[in-house]
């Protein structure tokens, strides 16, 4: 059951509030001089696949103690159960949250208004499956007899970011007749752009949309269908070229998809976790359907792990607890998402929705305005391209940004010394905003290299790193589809652990709307030139200064 309790009037926020006075002044370097044992004390495992190393946070057993009250008091376990069996915990939309469903390899029933999903997942699966077999055998031909070569995914927000961001980090495991394609922004150019290398006899478009409604999706989708009849001429051969992944089968077949073209999914499937529903048959194309049902797999065991790993050895948990006690004592506004491992470079733009989407909220689950901080700003960057544009400010800037470094232990590509000089920066970049380089040093340095002490002195403060910025250290074994699968959902389920703490709705989006639906007033204003006058005088004004120029 999900309960409704208000984090800050919890003995435990309480402690968490007086221990943080006392934990202000306490620094990484002393707290790793007082326990050569902190690495040992402060990681957990994950199959052998995931290391979670979180010493270098600004924790002490005392902080971990109060913060797993925390999650007690805030009835976290009871929110998960919650979860799992599929109870509306999507209240504002009266839906269930059931991911972990669509990843449910150990297939045990899950059931939703007294009925078992898991008959309609297989059965969604095996559709999935024959139409990879069929495309990747050249059986699926196209208007003129040839076989498919190009797939081009057209959807946006949860229905793009994962199949990108997981189709880029799969690189290695690509089909090699299959290329892929993604079409998300309403501007023309995208699609424009893409269309421009594809062939009509032998690209294959998946409509990607939950609803299929979403302005930006159905604008694309009809201006691909348009594209591929003028080569094509009779309709008649979309349902060769045209499917459909959504949970709207009236839509779809309204836009002329043939239904059995419809990789269907359900309302209990939120956008932003929708990649391990039909929304990720661009993935299996790419990836192969193996390929994929591995990735479904090392999610479904982060989910054993999460439900069944007591607190103190709990990756997501330690995430998300560890993430409040920055967020809501320290007063952190972001987190950094740092991936050193350029096919990952799409992953911190998709936990940017995946996060911000979830738990960008100021209203909690009674309806009432919070009075303490939710959701981090989250953004980030591949190692080590972000090292030579951000990382100035994280090291010596005003501002406490708390960084997760992600990386492989093994590369896809063993070229040269490349991937130590990669990983050498990985451990570097933790060690030094840890423990920084104290004036002393510097001077030292500077005297070595036969400095004036009067310029010595004049160029000490800028050189000084004051550490003591914290970080996570996630090291993999390998990136994998496997171990893809269970990094991804050990930052959901982090997510998930924030919004029941923040005591917040985590999986709808109202945020969203009312710029979707002024758009929608806004865009029959623009079909003539007649002055605006029906919004405030900026956006009347840049409407009408739009028309003047255009
Ligand atoms: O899959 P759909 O229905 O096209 O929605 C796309 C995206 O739009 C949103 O509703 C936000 O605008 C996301 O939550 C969702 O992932």
């Amino acid at each position: 059951m999900l309960e409704k309790i208000n984090p800050t009037q919890t003995a435990a926020w309480q402690e968490l509030e007086a221990h943080f006075k006392a934990m202000k002044k306490t620094t990484l370097k002393e707290l790793f001089a007082n326990d050569p044992n902190r690495f040992d004390k402060y990681t957990a495992s994950f199959n052998d696949q995931i290391l979670l190393d979180y010493s270098k946070n600004l924790i002490t057993d005392e902080t971990l103690n109060k913060l797993f009250n925390l999650a007690k008091q805030c009835k976290l376990a009871d929110a998960t159960k919650a979860m799992f069996s599929g109870e509306k915990i999507n209240r504002t939309e009266d839906r269930a949250v059931l991911h972990t469903a669509l990843r449910n390899r150990s297939n045990t029933p899950v059931y939703v208004d007294g009925q078992d999903v898991m008959p309609q997942v297989n059965a969604v699966l095996e559709k999935m499956k024959a139409f990879c077999e069929k495309i990747h055998s050249g059986k699926w031909t196209g208007y003129t007899g040839k076989a498919i070569r190009s797939i081009v995914n057209i959807g946006i927000g949860g229905s793009d970011l994962g199949p990108v961001m997981i189709t880029e980090a799969l690189k290695p495991y690509k089909k090699a007749n299959i290329e892929s394609y993604f079409v998300s922004n309403v501007d023309g150019t995208h699609i424009a752009e893409t269309l421009k290398k594809l062939d009509p006899e032998t690209t294959l478009f998946l409509v990607a949309s939950k609803t299929f409604t979403t302005q930006e999706t159905m604008t694309n989708a009809h201006s691909a269908r348009d594209w591929f009849l003028a080569s094509a001429k009779d309709e008649a051969f979309v349902a060769k070229h045209f499917a459909a992944l959504s949970t709207n089968a009236k839509a779809v077949s309204e836009f002329g998809i043939d239904t059995d073209n419809m990789f269907e999914f359900w309302d209990w499937v939120g956008g932003r976790y929708s990649s391990w529903s039909a929304i990720g048959l661009s993935i299996a194309l790419n990836i192969g359907f193996d390929n994929f049902e591995e990735l479904l797999a090392g999610a479904h065991e982060m989910d054993q792990h999460f439900v069944n790993t007591p607190i103190e050895k709990n990756l997501p948990a330690l995430l998300g607890l560890i993430g409040i006690w920055y967020n809501n004592f320290f007063g952190t506004q972001t987190v950094a998402l740092l991936p050193y491992d350029q096919y990952m470079h799409r992953f911190p733009a998709y936990f940017q929705q995946g996060d911000m989407e979830s738990n960008g909220k100021y209203v909690d689950r009674n309806g009432h305005p919070v009075d303490y901080q939710t959701g981090p700003i989250i953004w980030g960057e591949a190692g080590t391209n972000g090292q030579h544009a951000f990382y100035q400010l994280i090291h010596q800037g005003t501002k406490l940004i708390p960084a997760d470094f992600i990386a492989p232990a093994q590369t896809h590509n063993p070229l040269g010394d490349h991937h130590q000089k990669l990983l050498s920066n990985f451990f570097a970049q933790t060690e030094a905003l840890a423990f920084g380089k104290d004036a002393d040093k510097v001077r030292a340095e500077f005297v070595a290299q036969g400095k004036a002490e009067d310029e010595i002195e004049q160029l000490v403060p800028f050189k000084v790193f004051q550490g003591n910025r914290p970080t996570n250290s996630i090291l993999m074994q390998k990136i994998t589809p496997r171990s893809l699968g269970s990094l991804i959902a050990m930052y959901e389920h982090k997510i998930f652990v924030q919004g029941v703490i923040w005591n917040i709705f985590t999986f709808d989006q109202w945020g969203v709307e009312l710029g979707k639906q002024l758009a929608n007033k806004i865009l029959p204003e623009l079909a003539d030139d007649a002055t605006v006058t029906s919004h405030d005088s900026s956006t009347n004004g840049l409407i009408n200064t739009f028309k003047k120029w255009r």
